[in-house]
């Protein structure tokens, strides 16, 4: 697993950025895992800066974001396609019929989480993975558990994510706590995976993953060690235990 450490939040973003500007540049039609959360915000802004600047073309690129909140309609401004919409889509030329998010509504929840699976299968396997974590480790929403599930399903939110992504709602207690959510699998299929956290409430999962060094389902996101090319950029601040910790030991 590659780890880079970037001054600020800035830079991680316009790492993150070239990065993904590179992988499209050698692969018009690139397969793109895409995540939610305040992380890849940065990511997104330089993303659309590089498409009307620069001519950053995603008119062949296919997107498959990591999940979405069960029960809320597609056009909830709480929903993970309204931030996709807002935060990217609307501001760059992925064509529509090439973005892929998971249905909170899907009457078949069931059928639905095949289904998904059988497009990524059908496009991928995913080229390039972009990924946040959560302050407990996950990594989509496949929270800490004793089994961790290879194929897209519905999830029971952990305590600690319903906390932490509460506060986005009008009233936190309409956070829904279930969620649907691209497997293992998918991404640990993901032939580049880019890893982003930054900021100090990410400094603590940040040195058990970078640290311990072991694989364990409490802590999905170490899964990631076994992968070919994950790569990790994070700020200063989500990287300040691991380098603490790597300097006392
Ligand atoms: N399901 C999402 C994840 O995909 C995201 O990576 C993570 C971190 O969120 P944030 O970037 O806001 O810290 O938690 C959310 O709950």
């Amino acid at each position: 697993m590659k780890k880079l450490v970037k001054n600020d939040y800035e830079n991680m973003s316009s790492d993150a950025a070239a990065i993904v500007a590179e992988a499209i540049r050698k692969k018009p039609n690139l397969v793109l895992g895409l995540a939610t959360g305040s992380t890849p915000l940065g990511m997104y802004k330089e993303l659309i800066r590089m498409h009307k600047e620069e001519g950053l073309d995603f008119s062949q690129v296919i997107t498959f974001n990591l999940d979405e909140f069960c029960g809320i309609s597609p056009d909830n401004k709480h929903s993970y396609r309204y931030y996709m919409y807002q935060n990217f889509f609307n501001h760059v030329n992925v064509m529509p019929k090439n973005i892929y998010i998971p249905d909170g509504k899907a009457e078949d929840i069931e059928e639905f989480c095949r289904e998904y699976d059988r497009k990524i299968e059908e496009f991928g396997p995913i080229d390039l993975q972009i990924l946040g974590i959560g302050r407990n480790g996950h990594i989509g929403f496949n929270e800490p558990a004793d089994r961790l599930k290879v194929d897209t399903h519905v999830v029971t939110l952990a305590e600690e994510t319903i906390r932490d992504n509460g506060s986005f709602f009008d009233d936190p207690l309409d956070m829904p706590k279930r969620a649907i959510t691209m497997g293992l699998g998918a991404i640990m299929k993901a032939k580049k995976i880019l890893l982003l956290a930054n900021g100090r409430k990410k400094a603590t999962i940040m040195a058990s993953l970078l640290k311990d060094r072991h694989v364990t389902t409490k802590l999905p996101a170490s899964f990631l060690c076994l992968h070919p090319d994950a790569t990790i950029i994070m700020d200063r601040e989500a990287a300040g235990e691991a380098l603490e910790r790597k300097t006392a030991g």
